[in-house]
């Protein structure tokens, strides 16, 4: 099922919590929606959901309207699985009828839903749990019931708000790799969201960046990472540091900038023109040099994070620190010398 937003805006009382979003999905993507809390994420996916009407826009399932000017259909009529950061369990039932009842009132044989309901509760590693009711698991283990009902049923759209959020770090990377492999497997379009990049980074074909209601870019998350549209997106996808630069020359995607003394060839957007700009540096476009080329740095101060070090390094005529990573340790005042491999021109 595709997904389209167009315009979509809503408001609570004075605060814009949408802010004229417009969003393409299609069939079969599993597109994140990554942003700071109370960017507007939950209600982007309840609004998708129809669990909230909007003020202005269109929204669109496989190019039906769901959701416009004087149509609201309502969520049971939209066809979309939810699963949410608080888990709406049946308090009443244990794990297993949890699980069932889509099943159950989709009319599906006894036999069929045992079998099925088993496999999810075996992917989500609570078979042992299958009698208890919600008030006797964890949160982690109630998000992961929550997640096993919406595998049951099937849904060819998925959303899902922050269905991780409750489990230890490990639960966490085993469950992304269940929800990486049931999307292939299932083929269903999902919309998931977190605060997290690099769970958005690990699970995503596409990731929209959110930002005070508003949607700052959509790519997929290579691009996203590597040519960020703003500051913003730069900053919040990645470590980074910013650099203000002077464009001396374009040509074929490449600028040359200067910056203190140092010259260097980067990449740079189609609409990239000589004058001052933001060249974003990721760690790993610092690289220690080899041969006599390269500049000087000195070594500010470094950070041990396991197998490598942070390293802020420090060039003459450049207010701020770079941040580089070196596999080997250095001393603070420890002068090395350095290539600039890559880069980016910020758009603007
Ligand atoms: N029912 C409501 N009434 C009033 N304000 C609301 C309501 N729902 C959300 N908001 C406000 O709208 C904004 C967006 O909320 P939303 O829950 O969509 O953010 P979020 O990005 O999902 O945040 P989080 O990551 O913390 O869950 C917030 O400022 C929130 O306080």
């Amino acid at each position: 099922m595709s997904i389209q937003l167009a315009s979509v805006s809503k408001s609570f009382d004075a605060h814009k919590a949408l802010n004229s979003v417009s969003l393409s999905i299609e069939d079969g993507t599993f597109f994140v929606v990554l942003g700071p809390s109370g960017c507007g994420k939950s209600t982007l996916l309840r609004a998708i959901a129809g669990l909230e009407p909007v003020d202005a826009g269109e929204i669109k399932l496989s190019g039906q309207a769901v959701a416009g000017k004087g149509l609201h259909l309502p969520p049971e009529q939209r066809q979309v699985g939810v699963v949410f950061q608080s888990y709406a369990l049946w308090p009443h039932m244990n794990v297993a009828a949890n699980v069932a009842f889509p099943l159950e009132t989709a009319g599906e044989t006894r036999s069929a839903v045992a079998a099925r309901v088993a496999e999810c509760l075996e992917t989500v590693a609570l078979t042992p749990f299958r009698q208890r009711k919600p008030a006797e698991l964890s949160g982690g283990q109630r998000q992961r019931v929550a997640l096993a009902r919406c595998l049951a049923q099937g849904a060819r759209t998925v959303l899902m708000d922050e269905p991780l959020a409750n489990l230890d770090p490990h639960l966490r990377s085993t469950m992304e790799e269940e929800l990486a492999a049931f999307h292939r497997a299932s083929g269903a379009t999902t919309l998931f969201i977190t605060h997290d990049q690099r769970e958005a980074m690990a699970l995503a074909d596409k990731v929209a960046v959110m930002w005070d209601g508003s949607i700052l870019q959509a790519d997929d998350p290579d691009t996203l990472y590597r040519r960020p549209n703003s500051k913003k997106v730069a900053g919040f996808i990645g470590r980074s540091t910013l650099v203000p630069v002077d464009v001396l020359r374009v040509e074929n995607g490449e600028a040359q900038v200067r910056f203190g003394n140092v010259i260097a060839v980067v990449d740079c957007p189609d609409q990239t023109v000589s004058g001052p700009a933001t060249l974003l540096l990721r760690p790993e476009h610092l690289v220690l040099a080899t041969g006599t080329s390269g500049f000087e740095a000195t070594v500010e101060r470094t950070i041990y994070r396991g197998g490598y070090w942070e390293v802020f390094v420090r060039l003459e005529g450049l207010s701020q620190p770079l941040l580089m990573v070196l596999h080997r340790k250095a001393e603070p005042g420890e002068l090395l010398q350095l290539d600039i491999l890559r880069g980016w021109v910020l758009p603007e």
